[in-house]
């Protein structure tokens, strides 16, 4: 008789862990929040002290442990030797909220034990550019593994991880929906490095050695029902149909004055067709890898906290 595959993690409901919260007065100021939220988002500064408190003390626990590790190594070897940034991953679907999250984790971190140096980086930038894509014929699997460059990715968190004094990576933008050309973000030794993308908990392609989860400390994976996000999405795009797509510069402008309908079926459309089964096919399947997994409701707000089990 075959067992069920037990779960890695330990759930815990939200009531519970946010009673874990240590007591930090104002965290953040509402216009900070604002900042921080995404479209579509509903983060309050409830969810910051109830959830991303408690988030934050724990990474700063095993930052302090990773740390402490080294020294101890360091006393070990009987060599001095670098200490090199703490890596944090944050993985998740797109329109699940990843980039808030990550966006408020570098506030929070940022601010944690006096002033920690936090870089943030999105995977995006490591996308191939649509000329690329289209000469490869596979424009319409953005964000799928295959889109990145992921050797160029690899490379360049080895290269902050091993303490490199300046590491740059290029940029993607959504205005352009491509890589922006001469454009490039520069990572100098920064205390705690945060990777934000869809992928960034994949294995290992075949045929190579090693992925970018391999260099993590820590990985976050934002969660939520698979209908859920598809409505997220598709909302989403409403939104950015009466803001963002309304700046000629947009690739998305020729979609400004779609109807409600087209916009509607156009949206579920790439939903189904892209961000859907990139969900199902190989991002969903890394979830299980992740050390903590953040589980929204349909309404966005966060359910329970499942830990890996240490
Ligand atoms: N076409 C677009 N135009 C402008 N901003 C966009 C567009 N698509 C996505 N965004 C923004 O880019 C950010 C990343 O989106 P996404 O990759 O879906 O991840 P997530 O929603 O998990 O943060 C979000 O803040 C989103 O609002
Ligand atoms: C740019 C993205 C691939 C996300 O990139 P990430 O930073 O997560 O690596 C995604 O937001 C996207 O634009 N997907 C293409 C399909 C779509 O237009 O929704």
């Amino acid at each position: 008789m075959s067992h069920p595959i037990s779960s890695p993690f330990v759930e815990i409901d939200r009531a519970d862990w946010a009673r874990l919260a240590p007591h930090v007065p104002d965290p953040l100021t509402e216009a900070e929040v604002r900042r921080i939220r995404g479209t579509g988002d509903r983060l309050e500064l409830r969810e910051v002290a109830e959830v991303y408190l408690p988030l934050s003390k724990l990474i700063s626990l095993y930052r302090d442990s990773a740390a402490r590790l080294h020294r101890e190594t360091t006393e070990f070897l009987g060599a001095p030797t670098h200490p090199t940034p703490f890596v944090l991953g944050v993985a998740g679907s797109v329109a699940v909220g990843k980039s808030t999250t990550a966006r408020l984790l570098k506030e929070l971190l940022g601010r944690w034990q006096g002033e920690l140096r936090v870089d943030l980086v999105t995977t995006d930038g490591f996308l191939h550019p649509n000329r690329v894509l289209e000469q490869r014929g596979i424009m319409g699997r953005k964000g799928f593994p295959e889109s990145y460059d992921r050797r160029a990715l690899l490379q360049f968190v080895t290269r902050v991880k091993s303490g490199e004094a300046e590491v740059r990576a290029p940029v993607y933008s959504h205005l352009s929906y491509d890589i922006v050309p001469g454009e490039e973000i520069v990572v100098r030794r920064p205390d705690l490095l945060i990777v934000e993308g869809l992928n960034v908990l994949q294995p290992p392609p075949t045929g190579s050695h090693l992925a970018v989860s391999d260099l993590f400390d820590f990985s976050v994976y934002v969660d939520a029902r698979t209908r859920a996000i598809r409505e997220w999405y598709i909302e989403r795009f409403f939104t950015l149909k009466a803001t963002a797509f309304q700046d000629p510069q947009s690739y998305f402008h020729r979609f400004a004055d779609m109807t409600d309908a087209q916009a509607r079926a156009y949206s579920s459309d790439i939903w189904d067709s892209i961000n859907g089964p990139n969900l199902v096919e190989h991002i969903l399947p890394t979830r299980s890898r992740a050390d903590l997994v953040l589980r929204k409701d349909d309404d966005h707000t966060i359910r329970s906290v499942l830990l890996r089990k240490v």
